[in-house]
């Protein structure tokens, strides 16, 4: 469903990938790791519209996102996760959920504010509470429920554990294990190499902007050195 080819992109003066691919196919869930620095995040933003392309191309449905808006590439079916969440902090807990809604033209969207209230019950009491008194953790939850509000084929998460407290890390894994058993694509960034393992088919790990590895669950839990070589655990 995506594919991207050969992406070389990166800031002002300086080239942060260096000629990138990686696929996700339906239903398939993959990670992407890689130490501080490598163009992970990078990577998400050159799909997302959020920076321009410098050469390579990125296809959803066989159809290319170069020149794309993110809004445009949020309308196509990619829903986005952020680091740092980026939540509206002067909107209320449904309003950012509505603020993001669209259904794609589907005719039953699964996505509703009710359907992600079922996902995260914590949420509900919290409808009218402003996004800036909300814990880190309920914020997570809310990034997550906004993106799913898109209705999108293809789920992409950016840290979504980081600096969480350990029983709401396990929240959001589960939420993922749920929503990838429901049939959603997903690609996930994360340092949590036990927890990924788990939930992703399989696995790519950056570095210096290409990929250098890519394999099964199975494969990376049995390197040793690999993971010390380029994850550093
Ligand atoms: N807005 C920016 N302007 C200039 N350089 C940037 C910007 N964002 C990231 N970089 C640089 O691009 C390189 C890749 O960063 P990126 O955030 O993609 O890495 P990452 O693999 O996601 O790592 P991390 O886990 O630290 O977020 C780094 O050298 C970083 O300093």
């Amino acid at each position: 469903m995506l594919k991207v080819t050969d992406l070389q992109a990166g800031y002002e003066d300086s080239q942060v990938l260096f000629g990138m691919d990686l696929a996700v196919g339906k239903g398939e869930v993959l990670s992407l790791l890689g130490r501080n620095g490598m163009g992970k995040t990078t990577t998400i933003s050159s799909i997302m519209g959020i920076i321009d392309l410098d050469d390579g191309d990125i296809q959803l449905e066989g159809r290319s996102l170069r020149g794309c808006s993110p809004y445009e590439i949020a309308r196509l079916g990619l829903g986005l996760v952020p680091e740092g969440r980026q939540i509206f902090p002067n909107l209320t807990v449904r309003e950012n959920l509505i603020a993001t809604a669209s259904n794609r033209g589907q005719s039953a969207p699964r996505w509703t504010v009710d359907t992600v209230l079922e996902l995260f019950p914590m949420l509900r009491p919290l409808q009218d509470r402003m996004g800036v008194l909300l814990s880190g953790g309920e914020q997570q939850m809310l990034a997550i429920g906004r993106a799913l509000m898109t209705n999108p084929s293809l789920l992409i998460l950016d840290e979504a554990t980081e600096g969480l407290a350990p029983l709401v890390r396990d929240g959001i894994w589960q939420v993922l294990h749920a929503l990838r058993d429901a049939g959603l694509s997903i690609l996930i960034i994360d340092k949590n190499v036990d927890a990924l393992a788990r939930l992703a088919d399989r696995h790519y790990i950056i570095e210096k902007g290409r990929i250098m590895w890519s394999g099964s669950s199975a494969e990376l839990l049995a390197d040793e050195e690999l993971r010390h070589r380029f994850l550093g655990v």
